[in-house]
């Protein structure tokens, strides 16, 4: 098996580690499966690319992500859809806007306390190159 697709295994196990631990973080329950419609019906009318914890790791199987970069930039999907769904001064809407912050803080401390800058840099070139 080629090296590329070592690096990219190894991104892989990394990637679902860190997924993990976001998903069984109980201040994040509201990210870890996708808004439910039914409770929710003007959802979709508002946010056009609705993103959670557990198809982010589904996408992680499936390969979608090459680089850390990819993976955050579903990180920072999540959180932005939360921003723009929950605009208000209600106490519900602030609550659930801090906890996407956090979520967001929380996915850029792992991968940087967890990740090797030289191994992204042989992720993106590998992207790059494709
Ligand atoms: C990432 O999660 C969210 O953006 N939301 C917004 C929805 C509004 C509010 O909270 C959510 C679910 C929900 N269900 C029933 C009634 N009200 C709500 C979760």
């Amino acid at each position: 098996i080629s090296q590329e697709e070592n690096t990219l295994r190894e991104l892989r196990i990394f990637l679902r580690d860190i997924c993990a631990k976001l998903a069984r973080n109980k201040q994040f329950f509201m990210f870890t499966k996708p808004v439910d419609i039914e409770e929710v019906p003007d959802y979709l009318e508002i946010i056009k690319e609705p993103m959670d914890l557990e198809t982010v790791m589904s996408k992680i199987d499936k390969h979608c992500y090459i680089c850390a970069r990819d993976f955050l930039d579903d990180i920072d999907l999540i959180v932005r859809n939360a921003l723009e769904y929950n605009p208000d001064k209600s106490a519900e809407d602030k609550h659930i806007r801090h906890r996407a912050c956090s979520l967001r803080d929380k996915a850029y401390a792992f991968i940087k306390a967890e990740m090797d800058s030289d191994f992204e840099d042989t992720c993106r070139d590998i992207r790059d190159k494709r």
